[in-house]
């Protein structure tokens, strides 16, 4: 075992970058700190400049080769990929845990099993990816996904390698290479999965993976002009600052970012359903960017609906999200914790009420926290918390509803419970967001659009979307005798 390797919980996991096919260690390296008890897990290599231009300088030598391979080769590797996810789940669980303290029994049961779906799903999209071909005056036109050149992809904290493999898979799939950023606070999973990749003989340049901080290593990787695609999830200020660099080469971007969704719960609702879908809202500390975080009840109802979500939320478990019984896990990091709570601090400040919650837990730890007495321009409506923090405001009609719920610059997403189903046509068809789900929440599938309108983001995820973004499109017109057309 090299002396960059450190021990997470009895898993090897490699702290430098990974170019081309070697490990390659930086001068300097940044703390990774567990947010489950504050402890370091290790120091982990802390790129520049440089480690930017040597990933994306493998990448582009990796990819005509690449490029080359054929759509079955591309697939049976993707495919050996899931396998090693799969072989590695408990290991990838206990180690995501660690790094970002989202629940364990999640991590095993859900979110890595969608890891190696990921995978899957884009190399047997790849397979049955077809264009019809259509003529114009006897002209045969066909339409080609061509890959693009090397990819640069900067992923988060809050579902590190769930978010990144939605990225990393379509990207090989589509033939690119790939250098991929993951966020600092939550390093690790990254390095085992460029293990996994190599082990599954995916060729060395492919999946370049480097560490770091955004304003050093991922400023230079997205100013990069050999870069052809640059997907980003993550914060707004961020990806301004993303698309700024991008501007200058004028690369492709692919942004996924915050949101401010609401969840309409209407007189006519399943209150019992209704109050499941909020309380559901506190998943993953609230850091998850579909979270439904502003309750919008209907009056005649609101005061039942409180008393059952009061209820509800306080059977909640807060605590070590390596135990099974645990609901609520730490949010990521002492920064993090400090931005939640001045929201909540400024929000109560300005009027609003906390019917649970309002404050700290111990250690890194945010109470559940539910605020009313909220106007819709306040701050804590506005704007997104990333934490266990829901308002709920009341409305008289539909049309209020539908005039709250899009008054925010967000529109990631939208929830709406309600027993009547011309009510869910007429009120979805009013709503801008990106996901809207009716009497239901996060039911995800690959084939299905993923992003956001207004400043949720820019392009979509998924199915086709993926490759339309990651490839090159080319449509190819032939004569109708096959070379002449002069005729
Ligand atoms: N939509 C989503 O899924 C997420 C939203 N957020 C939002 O962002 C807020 C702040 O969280 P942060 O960790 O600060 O998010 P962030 O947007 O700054 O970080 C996301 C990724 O971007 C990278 N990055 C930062 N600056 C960069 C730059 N100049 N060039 C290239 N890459 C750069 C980071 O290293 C990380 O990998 C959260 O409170 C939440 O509101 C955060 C994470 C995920
Ligand atoms: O798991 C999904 O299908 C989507 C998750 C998206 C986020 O949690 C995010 O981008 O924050």
């Amino acid at each position: 075992m090299s002396e960059h390797t450190i021990t997470v919980a009895g898993v090897a996991v490699d702290t430098r970058h990974w170019i081309g096919d070697e490990r390659v260690a930086s001068p300097q390296t940044f703390e990774d700190v567990s947010p489950i008890d504050g402890d370091t897990i290790g120091h982990i290599s802390r790129g520049t400049a440089m480690e930017a231009a040597a990933a994306v300088a493998a990448a582009k030598a990796a990819f005509p080769a690449w490029a080359a391979t054929s759509r079955a080769q591309r697939a049976r590797i993707l495919h050996a990929i899931a396998d090693g996810v799969e072989k590695r789940i408990e290991e990838l669980a206990i180690v995501e845990t660690t790094d970002n303290g989202a629940l364990l029994r999640s991590h095993r049961r859900g979110v890595m099993p969608r890891v190696a779906h990921n995978f899957r799903f884009f190399a047997d999209w790849l397979l049955q990816l077809e264009h019809e071909d259509f003529e114009t005056r006897g002209h045969t036109n066909h339409v080609s996904w061509d890959p693009a050149g090397p990819c640069v992809l900067i992923t988060p904290w809050n579902a590190p390698l769930m978010l990144a493999t939605w990225k990393v898979a379509p990207a090989l799939a589509a033939g690119d290479t790939v250098v991929l950023k993951p966020a600092e606070w939550s390093p690790l999973t990254a390095s085992l999965l460029a293990d996994i990749a190599a082990e599954a003989g995916l060729p060395a340049g492919v999946l370049n993976v480097v560490q770091g901080y955004g304003s050093e290593i991922g400023d230079a990787l997205t100013s990069h002009p050999d870069v052809r695609r640059i997907s980003f999830t993550g914060s707004v200020p961020t990806a301004k600052r993303i698309a700024e660099s991008a501007a200058a080469n004028l690369t492709p971007l692919s942004l996924e970012l915050g949101g401010k969704s609401p969840l309409l719960v209407f007189a006519d609702a399943d209150l019992d359903l209704a109050v499941d879908l909020a309380v559901e809202q506190y998943d993953n500390a609230g850091q998850v960017c579909l979270a439904a975080t502003r309750l919008l009840v209907e009056e005649s109802v609101a005061g039942e609906f409180t008393r059952l979500f009061v209820e509800k939320a306080s059977a909640l478990r807060q605590g070590d999200p390596r135990d099974e019984a645990t609901d609520i896990g730490p949010n990521i990091h002492p920064r993090q914790l400090e931005k939640i709570d001045g929201f909540v601090q400024r929000a109560v400040a300005a009027g609003a009420r906390a019917v649970i919650g309002g404050h700290r837990g111990d250690g890194q730890y945010y109470a559940p926290t539910l605020l009313t007495d909220v106007d819709q321009d306040a701050e804590i409506v506005q704007e997104e918390v990333f934490g266990p923090v829901l308002t709920l405001q009341t409305f008289a009609d539909e049309d209020e509803a539908v005039r709250l719920a899009n008054g925010t610059r967000f529109a990631l997403a939208a929830t709406v419970a309600t027993g009547d189903p011309e009510r869910a046509e007429r009120v979805t068809g009013q709503l801008v967001a990106g996901t809207v789900w009716v009497n239901c929440f996060f039911v995800r599938d690959l084939q299905a659009p993923f992003g956001g309108s207004r400043q949720s983001g820019v392009g979509r995820e998924g199915g086709t979307w993926s490759f339309d973004f990651y490839c090159d499109l080319k449509n190819t017109v032939t004569a109708p005798n096959g070379w002449n057309n002069h005729g």
